[in-house]
C-alpha cells in the first residue's frame, strides 16, 4: 500500500483501456478494506470510513478534496455524521484505472494521518 500512496496520477485518454479483472485483483491486494462496486455498468472502488462526529467527517472530506485537486482525479464522496463513503473510478474510461488505486491508497494515508 505504501508505494501506491506515493505515486501520482497519470493523464487518462478516452481510449485508455480500463483495468482487466486480473489487474484489478493484483491492485486490490495492495489495499485494505476497499471493495469493488458496480454501478451503471461501471466498476468502482469503494470504502466506508468511520468518525466520532460530523466535524471529523467533514475535515476528512476536505483533505481528500485537496488531494483530488492536486492530482486532478476526483471521487464521489458521501459525508454523513460519523461516516464518509469514498468511491473512486475514472469517468473518462467508465471504469477503473491505476489512478483510482493510487487515490484509494492516498485516501487511506489521509485517514491514518492526524484528524
Ligand atoms: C478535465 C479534467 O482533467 C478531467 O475531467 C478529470 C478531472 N477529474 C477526474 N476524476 C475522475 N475520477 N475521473 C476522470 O475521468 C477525471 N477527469
Amino acid at each position: 500500500m505504501k508505494e501506491l500512496a506515493q505515486l501520482h496520477c497519470s493523464p487518462v485518454k478516452a481510449n485508455t483501456p480500463a483495468l482487466t479483472e486480473d489487474e484489478i485483483r493484483q491492485l486490490l491486494a495492495k489495499l485494505s478494506g476497499w471493495r469493488i462496486d458496480e454501478k451503471e455498468g461501471e466498476q468502482r472502488l469503494q470504502k466506508i470510513f468511520k468518525f466520532e462526529n460530523f466535524v471529523q467527517a467533514v475535515g476528512f472530506t476536505d483533505r481528500i478534496a485537496a488531494e483530488a485537486n492536486q492530482e486532478d482525479h476526483h471521487p464521489a464522496i458521501l459525508t454523513e455524521w460519523g461516516k464518509v463513503t469514498v468511491t473512486w473510478w475514472t469517468h473518462k474510461i467508465k471504469g477503473l484505472h491505476q489512478n483510482d488505486f493510487i487515490m484509494a491508497a492516498k485516501t487511506d494515508h489521509i485517514f491514518e494521518g492526524p484528524v
